[in-house]
């Protein structure tokens, strides 16, 4: 749960989404410097080129003032649509709507307290209000803090915002990287009554025994050790956290209703596809609060191990489908150390390269012939097991890969093995779909930077989190590597933009998998080049092997 959940964005939103980027204008260059982003309109100063982004497809002279009393009369005819669209969103909310209306009343007054708080303290002093409290409750330090009152859809929210760089201005990326700490765990009891009330039957006729200490408590779902009655086979179990759903849909489709009405009352909005993008995230994040979607993602993952052969060298858990349901999901419970534990690793294979020569070619072969890749390879969901096959687990993100994207990431992935930044550099360029007249010797240096800090992380940092074989350290070092990976993400997403170019979002998918398996291969095997060794297999050839 502690990663991206937009990854199922639909097509059309993908569309509408680089549509609304496709509006960048470019203006002349005053000189390379910092990244300033605001909200709405970017402002982006990169090595020589200076971008100005409106979110707006239509040319400036195209639009003709007009007053907002007339702009509204035009659109009269469309508010008998919005009224039976908001009568109908209202009616699916239920009573639910209200009650979450006051729960939001309270979090929006707690936290306006907050601002206050610190905006009395910081008026009188010499420096002045600090920018970012300028924005009162939009400054993304307090939206933050009202996401995190606001409970689990917010909190999605504010982790789709961190993952998502290309489409948030980067102060409030940054700040949601908050979202992506643990939350704090529900009762046993409470996770019992949702078992029995899912499972229909006394849960000792199902488990031997549950533990009631979570192994992990996330913001949708909590996970728990048992034991099954029948076979004695160990498993955990996955709940979903109770009223998850009421809130989601309550919340989503209260900002939808917001979207809808601000829409029709700026017909400019309409442009920036808002309520299409709010409907395809609302749709998303439902999907996630099924498990019975996560089951299909294992279970067409286990298909394509065996298709391949794979399955002697890599695992996903067993679903046991007589004890799952829409909010339980009841897996083989696999025993493994994270792929970043090096200490572990080594005590349990003698060449951990191979175990990440492993878990590379089963991941590349599953974003051609699979059909969906394991979109989150963080390294607390991916294990080298006790057997030493590699473990994946949650297959709550997937991808799925087109194939113009596809050739794109080959033409990048080319020019990535052999460090060829002057050609990284024309490929993203030529595949970018910008047009510009674009610096390819100073975007080269520029994508020559990001690469560089990336290999100057600090891998100890990850071996240091993970050793230890307590749930602390591992979600500690979880938090660390999402962190790190959207930061360095979010400077490749910048320098890009910079020069004017936009990435699909499937391809930033990809794109920040790769960069985990970068960690992963400095840390097992230094020396290794991921794209360039001729034991991984990363071409097309395999692309007639797809199975759907
Ligand atoms: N099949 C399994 N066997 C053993 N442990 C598991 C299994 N599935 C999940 N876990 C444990 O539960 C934790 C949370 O599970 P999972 O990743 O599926 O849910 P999540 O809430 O989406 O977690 P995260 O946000 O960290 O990815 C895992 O990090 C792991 O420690």
């Amino acid at each position: 749960m502690a990663a991206a959940r937009g990854a199922a964005l639909s097509r059309p939103t993908i569309l509408l989404l680089q549509q609304h980027h496709r509006s960048l204008h470019q203006v002349p260059a005053v000189g390379g410097g910092l990244l300033r982003v605001g909200a709405g309109r970017r402002r982006v100063r990169a090595a020589g080129v200076r971008v100005r982004a409106r979110y707006s497809s239509s040319s400036p002279s195209q639009a003709q003032p007009q007053d907002f009393p007339s702009r509204l009369q035009d659109r009269a005819g469309e508010l008998p649509k919005l009224v039976e669209d908001l009568l109908q969103t209202s009616i699916s909310t239920g009573p639910r709507g209200a009650f979450r209306m006051a729960q939001g009343i309270q979090a929006v007054l707690g936290v306006g307290g907050e601002w206050l708080n610190d905006f009395s303290k910081t008026a009188n002093t010499s420096a002045g209000i600090p920018a970012q409290m300028r924005l009162g409750l939009l400054s993304p330090l307090y939206l933050r803090r009202l996401f995190e009152r606001m409970g689990a859809t917010y909190i999605k929210l504010g982790q789709f915002i961190a993952s998502a760089p290309t489409f948030f201005p980067a102060e409030y990326v940054e700040e949601f990287q908050n979202c992506f700490d643990r939350a704090p765990a529900v009762p046993y009891s409470e996770i019992e009554s949702i078992l029995r009330e899912e499972l229909q039957r006394p849960l000792d006729s199902v488990y031997e025994y549950i533990d009631p200490v979570p192994i992990a408590s996330a913001s949708i779902a909590q996970v728990h050790a048992a034991r099954l009655k029948s076979s004695q086979k160990d498993v955990v179990i996955k709940v979903l956290k109770p009223g998850i759903e009421d809130t989601l849909v309550a919340d989503l489709n209260f900002i939808y209703v917001v979207a809808r009405v601000l829409e029709f009352l700026n017909p400019e909005l309409e442009r920036t596809s808002l309520v299409a993008i709010i409907k395809d995230i609302k749709e998303s994040m439902l999907e996630e609060v099924d498990f019975r979607k996560e089951a299909v993602n294992i279970e067409a993952f286990q298909r394509y191990l065996e298709a391949m052969g794979f399955d002697r060298q890599a695992k996903a858990p067993f679903v046991y489908q007589h004890c799952s349901t829409k909010r339980v999901l009841t897996l083989e419970r696999l025993y493994g150390v994270p792929l970043t534990d090096l200490d572990s690793i080594r005590s349990l294979v003698p060449d951990p390269e191979l175990t990440l020569v492993t878990a590379l070619n089963v991941w590349f072969g599953s974003l051609i012939s699979c059909e969906s890749f394991h979109a989150d390879v963080h390294a607390g969901n991916l294990w080298l097991l006790r057997d030493g096959r590699v473990g994946f687990i949650d297959f709550g993100i997937v991808g799925r890969i087109s194939p113009r994207t596809w050739a794109a990431m080959e033409i990048f992935l080319a020019s990535f093995a052999t460090e060829d930044y002057n050609a990284m550099a024309s490929a993203l360029s030529e595949m970018g779909a910008t047009g510009t007249d674009i610096d390819v010797d100073s975007f080269a240096r520029d994508l020559q930077k990001i690469f560089s800090s990336i290999q100057e992380l600090d891998t100890e940092i990850i071996v240091a989190t993970a050793r230890g074989s307590d749930a602390t350290a591992v979600s500690a070092n979880v938090v660390v590597d999402e962190r790190q990976m959207n930061a360095l993400f979010l400077d490749l997403v910048r320098v890009s933009e910079s020069y004017g170019l936009k990435f699909p979002r499937e391809f930033a998918l990809l794109m920040k998998q790769l960069l985990y398996f970068d960690r992963y291969t400095r840390l097992l095997a230094p020396s290794m080049n991921m794209l360039r060794d001729e034991r991984i297999n990363i071409t097309t050839n395999q692309q007639t092997r797809r199975m759907d």
